[in-house]
């Protein structure tokens, strides 16, 4: 039996490692240790609860306005004390946190192979998603097995020097977390996706949070604004705990009746509101990818992407974070949403449902205990819709 040891420390990782973890624990050839480092601190224990995982060690690193240095050190410094007890045979880290960068590093101190699941990712700028596209980076040079979600993502990482031999191309977990949770019966009322599910005008989910936009968030709040001048849409924007952000939304869109700001939602309900929307507009990595799973319009309030398969084929647009391209965007897919709804929207960029499976073959199969795992292809490139590109103005 093979010693894992799992690290997350944040909501998007909790997500996305939740059907691992459970698949990792119930395989016999597995023995398996979750270690959170707590750098998101109850979005994150909200996220493993619906996926009923309680963390076996936690670093406890968050504290009030720490610096990314401080993240790092406090992760290497628990996990230096941490490893040489556990004796894993191999540690996992997912996607480009400073979680992600600190385990892989905490790994490679210690000799244990590092498994980097989501890898592959670049929007080919170091400083841009920062420090994020630095981390994954980082970390690909360290890690021995680089799972990557897409053949993109692949051959970013072959471009870079990395051995074909330790790549396995899986498609990304976050597509079987969520087709997992839109099955999911509700627990409990909500009553603003009951009022939303009855509600006949267009609903906008809309996010805003990343460090690089902070500084638009009002910009992004006035076109938001804007759009909710029109009588047949209603716009609801879960809020992210950083209270940059939540002071920005709410100065411009507080009084405005039909946007709904609410709390960050449990990941079951956030699903469902994704569902229900007619449009997504986000910031969020995790909306460029959830977005076109569910065959939603998508435009992402970025000005590049590491993930840019659902731009490419025209499933997702980059609307950047300025007032007016935005209000163009939103208003362009608002008045040709039942075209939209009628094209063959392509849904599979990101996974088919399988990346568990695959990323535990290819686990197994890294230490001998399993054959090789038949990889994802998504046909990304042969199948474009263009349905964005077509109907630009
Ligand atoms: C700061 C940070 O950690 N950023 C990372 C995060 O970005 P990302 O921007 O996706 O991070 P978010 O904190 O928005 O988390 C997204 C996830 O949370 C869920 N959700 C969102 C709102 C809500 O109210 N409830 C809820 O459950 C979404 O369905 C999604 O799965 O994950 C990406 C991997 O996917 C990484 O590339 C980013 O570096």
């Amino acid at each position: 039996m093979k010693k894992i040891a799992v690290v997350l420390g944040t909501r998007p990782e909790a997500i996305k490692y939740g059907p691992v973890i459970n698949a990792l624990k119930k395989d016999p050839r597995f023995e398996v240790f979750i270690i959170s480092t707590g750098q998101h601190k109850e979005m994150l224990d909200d996220a493993l609860a619906v996926f009923d995982i309680k963390p076996d060690y936690n670093l406890k690193v968050m504290q009030p306005g720490q610096t990314l240095a401080q993240i790092t050190s406090r992760i290497t410094d628990g996990l230096a004390k941490l490893l040489p007890q556990l004796k894993p045979d191999a540690l996992t880290v997912h996607g480009d946190t400073g979680t992600t960068l600190a385990a892989a590093l905490s790994g490679f101190h210690h000799h244990i192979p590092v498994i980097h699941i989501e890898a592959g990712l670049r929007s080919g700028n170091v400083y841009s998603p920062f420090p994020e596209e630095g981390n994954r980076k980082l970390v690909a040079q360290i890690a021995s097995l680089h799972l990557a979600p897409t053949p993109g993502n692949a051959a970013n990482l072959i471009r870079e020097g990395i051995p074909e031999n330790r790549i396995v191309i899986t498609g990304n977990t976050v597509v079987d977390a969520l087709l997992w949770a839109i099955e999911q019966i509700p627990q409990g009322d909500n009553t603003l996706l009951e009022a939303l599910h009855q509600d006949t005008r267009k609903i906008i989910l809309a996010s805003a949070h990343r460090r690089e936009a902070w500084e638009k968030i009002p910009d992004i709040a006035n076109a938001i604004k804007v759009i909710a001048e029109r009588p047949d849409v209603r716009v609801v924007i879960p809020m992210h705990k950083n209270p940059i952000v939540r002071q920005a939304f709410q100065n411009t869109l507080a009084d405005m009746n039909n946007v709904d700001l609410i709390e960050p939602l449990n990941y079951l309900d956030f699903c469902r509101l994704m569902n229900r929307a007619d449009i997504i507009l986000s910031d969020s990595s995790g909306a460029e990818e959830e977005g076109p799973t569910l065959g939603k319009p998508t435009l992402i309030l970025r000005s590049l992407t590491e993930r840019p398969e659902a731009t490419h084929s025209g499933s997702a647009i980059l609307v950047g974070n300025s007032g007016e391209q935005i209000i163009h965007h939103v208003c362009r897919i608002l008045d040709n949403l039942s075209a939209f709804k009628g094209a063959n929207v392509q849904t599979d960029h990101y996974g088919d449902g399988l990346a568990t499976q695959r990323v535990i073959g290819a686990i197994a199969n890294f230490f001998g205990l399993g054959p090789a795992v038949q990889p994802f292809y998504c046909g990304c490139e042969m199948r474009p819709n263009n349905y964005f590109v077509t109907n630009a103005a």
